[in-house]
């Protein structure tokens, strides 16, 4: 698929288009909402304020893309996605899915699309998780031979069959989650939006979810646009990234982009050293103290580098009780890039 460069407006510069696809399944033009929110002033006044939560953007999605959707807590993502599902109604600009206006025919807009938010579960508690999607057969009309086929597809790779007849309140994060994205597509969507689906989860589940969605896009081309705040999550399942901020768009274009527009340099990975005493600042060759807090220490270095000779200066010199290493966020990306044009 053809696209132009990546599109980075100046701080405050009002959001345009960022990228033109050919065969776009979604697309937002100058899309906005505004919310009014009452807030109690002394004891009798109430206030009364609007909260622009997405303020005149504009995109496509083509089909079969995968698009990370990210930005800083409170950008506007969820607000976004709710309304591209139908559930808010746009204060204003022009908004389609599959042709389909959400706000306007959001029972037909439901048959082409599924919707995971990794803080919630659209299953159905107390159920063991085949009878959910016994009821998602039904709900959505799906073929009894097309729901058959999506239902093995799903099993088998998600992993799920030891799990089936397990009620989906004894199902742990992981295994929930496996659960609802299988739920989410027996009725084959076009589009796929995922809310945080990689959020709270250990490192084999986050693979193990990232590996079927790669697969999914690649076998049925399935379009999915992703919010996340696991860099990870975009870094392996994303060629193109939106990046929202305050309700406005501000980088449209590939995550290489979006490193290269944070230049104050290099991603940083951090080291996480909990000592056996609190000690000053440690000192260790290619790395820097970024934060103290008692016996623990946080320690930069860049990303590109291995943790091994690292850890084993600090073990070497230093009296250790636990080591971690944490990956750059998403949230350091953005600071970056603001740091970049500031
Ligand atoms: N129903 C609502 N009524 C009033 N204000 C709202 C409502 N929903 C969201 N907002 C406000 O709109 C802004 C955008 O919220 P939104 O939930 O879309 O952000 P987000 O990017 O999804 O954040 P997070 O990463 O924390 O989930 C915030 O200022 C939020 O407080």
């Amino acid at each position: 698929m053809a696209r132009g460069s990546p599109f980075v407006p100046k701080h405050g510069e009002l959001a345009v288009v960022g990228v033109a696809v050919a065969d776009a399944l979604i697309s937002l033009d100058g899309v906005e909402k505004v919310f009014d929110v009452r807030r109690r002033v002394g004891l009798m006044r109430r206030e009364k304020r609007q909260v622009r939560a997405v303020d005149g953007i504009s995109f496509e999605v083509a089909r079969g893309e995968v698009v990370g959707y990210i930005g800083p807590n409170g950008a506007g993502k969820s607000t976004t996605i709710k309304m591209l599902t139908g559930i808010l109604t746009p204060s204003g600009g022009r908004l389609r899915v599959a042709g389909i206006d959400p706000a306007r025919e959001r029972m037909r807009l439901a048959h082409r699309i599924g919707v995971v938010f990794g803080q919630r579960t659209t299953l159905w508690w107390d159920l063991p998780l085949k009878d959910s999607y016994g009821l998602m057969r039904r709900m959505y009309r799906i073929p009894r031979a097309r729901y058959e086929e999506n239902l093995e597809r799903c099993v088998e790779r998600l992993d799920l069959a030891e799990l089936l007849d397990v009620p989906v309140r004894q199902l742990s994060l992981g295994q929930r989650m496996r659960g609802d994205i299988a739920a989410a597509l027996l009725h084959d969507p076009d589009v796929l939006y995922l809310d945080e689906p990689t959020i709270g989860l250990d490192v084999v589940s986050k693979a193990k979810v990232r590996g079927f969605l790669r697969q999914l896009n690649a076998e049925l081309g399935t379009t999915v646009l992703l919010t996340t705040h696991d860099l990870q999550d975009i870094e392996q399942l994303c060629e193109r990234v939106m990046v929202i901020d305050h309700g406005r768009l501000m980088y449209d274009g590939p995550l290489a982009g979006l490193h290269a527009a944070g230049s104050a340099g290099e991603s940083e990975r951090t080291l996480v050293v909990d000592l056996e005493r609190e000690l000053g600042p440690i000192e260790v060759e290619g790395a820097r103290v970024v934060k103290v807090e008692g016996p623990r220490q946080w320690l930069a270095f860049p990303a590109g580098a291995s943790a091994a000779p690292l850890v084993a200066a600090v073990a070497a010199r230093y009296p250790l009780s636990d080591l971690s290493v944490r990956e750059p966020d998403i949230e350091d990306v953005i600071a970056r890039m603001y740091a970049g044009r500031g």
